[in-house]
């Protein structure tokens, strides 16, 4: 097996090691920013990150130590639980993922997404477990988001199979429900069916905190989309199972540490990066290029707003005049960081990337959903 080690420092730029395969190489996972043609980029990116007063804080900790692939579904065995963060009450399909993903685990409940970050990075729990995309509803958004912008690294990802239910106060008929709360990414998967039933959707924070809410408040006149567990936890009556637009809806969760994991090639691994590109004809083209010339298959790609800075400018002729939209690109290919063809790939897109970071070098989840 390849022994790579990762540094997660994150001020050095990306230097990918000498490639040969069994190499014990020395890859910087973070980005890269050389001046003056990425200046621009850096302080906009600095900007970004600073918004997040943790990340300093982090700086005073010594060098995060890289995990092993066993320390990554299990607690330090005889030790405490593992302590993993999700966003919502319990009840939610993220709790039932940090379970799948660490079976011993304390599932840790936080109210959004970023308190789920900012508890690792603050070392209260051990590991985030976060939605990233569902099969049906797409991709969340504001995690993609939140990668960037924290320090954390993907150790490893898990699919979870999501049964929604409709769910009531007990005496409470389809016929008297005129609202449905929910989740808008569980809103979005049952979309077809709540159309059906003619219920006026409103969005809350989790599945599970709505079907809280509708108990607690005893209220008649909405229902809740949420899971079978949520219904049992907060006393709810199950008046429709399985209401998802289609019977195979699976959301893909991201386990996040503080620490990067040693990637191997003992099974299939799969790196998620981001990267941003200069302006031009084909430039896209030849990054993704960089994985096709290494039959490096792609699994999936997503583009974001780069928020500090989401327009530029077409040329310094532009009069002022903002012309294009500013992008970063996420991608996940199906390769180990410790895999040559994944380091000369990555090396070949530092030349022309603006920016890029190795966001994890993970096992892909090949279990049956
Ligand atoms: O609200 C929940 O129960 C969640 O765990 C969040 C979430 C999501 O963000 O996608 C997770 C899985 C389902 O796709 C629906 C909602």
């Amino acid at each position: 097996m390849a022994a790579s080690r990762i540094i997660s420092h994150p001020h050095r730029p990306f230097s990918p090691p000498p490639s040969q395969p069994h190499a014990h190489s020395s890859i910087t996972l973070n980005f890269t920013l050389h001046p003056p043609k990425r200046c621009r980029l850096a302080c906009v990116l600095r900007a970004s990150l600073k918004e997040n007063d943790l990340n300093d804080k982090a700086d005073l900790f010594a060098l995060p130590r890289p995990l092993t692939s066993t320390q990554l579904s299990d607690s330090v065995s005889d030790g405490p639980r593992l302590q993993v963060a999700y966003q919502g009450v319990p009840g939610a399909y993220s709790e039932s993922a940090a379970q799948k993903a660490y079976p011993n685990c304390e599932a840790v409940p936080c109210p959004q997404f970023e308190n789920a970050f900012q508890k690792v990075e603050r070392w209260l729990v051990d590991r985030a477990v976060l939605p990233i995309e569902n099969s049906l509803g797409g991709s969340i958004h504001r995690n993609y988001d939140l990668l960037l912008r924290h320090r954390l690294h993907i150790v490893g990802e898990v699919k979870y199979a999501v049964h929604h239910c409709l769910m009531a106060n007990h005496g409470v008929k389809l016929e008297d429900l005129k609202r449905v709360l929910s989740h808008p990414q569980a809103l979005a998967q049952c979309e077809h069916t709540l159309t059906k039933w003619g219920l006026v959707r409103e969005a809350v924070d989790d599945t599970a905190g709505a079907a809280q809410y509708i108990a607690m408040h005893g209220v008649k006149d909405a229902g809740a989309v949420a899971s079978s567990a949520a219904a049992k936890i907060y006393g709810l009556n199950i008046l429709a199972q399985d209401i998802q637009d289609d019977c195979d809806n699976v959301t893909r969760f991201l386990m996040l540490a503080r620490e990067p994991i040693i990637p191997g090639t003992d099974r299939p691994f799969k790196t998620s990066i981001v990267f941003s590109l200069e302006e031009g004809p084909g430039i896209l083209f030849k990054a993704l290029a960089v994985f096709a010339l290494r039959q490096i298959n792609l699994s999936k790609i997503e583009s974001r707003p780069l928020r500090n800075m989401p327009l530029r400018m077409a040329d310094d002729n532009s009069n002022g005049s903002p012309k294009y939209f500013d992008y970063l690109f996420y991608v996940d290919f199906e390769a180990s960081m410790a895999d040559p063809r994944a380091q000369n790939a990555l090396r070949h897109l530092n030349e022309f990337a603006t920016f890029l970071r190795v966001l994890g070098s993970y096992p892909m989840d090949t279990g049956t959903v």
